[in-house]
């Protein structure tokens, strides 16, 4: 069956780095607002088709959420949902804006 992994922010900071991997985050619209990490889509009930319409085979994608929890349950959903490789971002958007608050996009 397929399924998902658990990554921590080190490694998502490497995949984010060399941009191997698209990140989506499932945060509410004003948490997305006040702070995302940059090049992040803000994945809905309303673009997760046409999200995974336009993903490639191979694109790898990582599930950002507050704190590592919700990303998981939307990271299976995806793996159900035919994506090949997909992470939850252990920790969330808060372990993230700890470990690297300069890549974190502010509005
Ligand atoms: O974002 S969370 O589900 O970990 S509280």
């Amino acid at each position: 069956m397929a399924d998902f992994k658990r990554i921590n922010t080190l490694t998502a900071h490497e995949l984010w780095e060399s941009k191997q991997a698209r990140f989506v985050d499932i945060r509410d619209e004003r948490s997305y607002a006040a702070a995302h990490i940059p090049g992040s889509m803000r994945l809905t009930d309303a673009n997760v088709q046409q999200f995974l319409n336009e993903l490639d085979d191979n694109d790898e994608v990582v599930v950002v959420c507050y704190h590592g929890n919700s990303s998981q349950g939307a990271a299976q959903y995806l793996a159900h949902q035919g994506v090949e490789v997909v992470s939850s971002l252990d920790g969330g958007m808060t372990a993230w804006a700890q470990a690297f608050p300069e890549a974190v996009e502010r509005s």
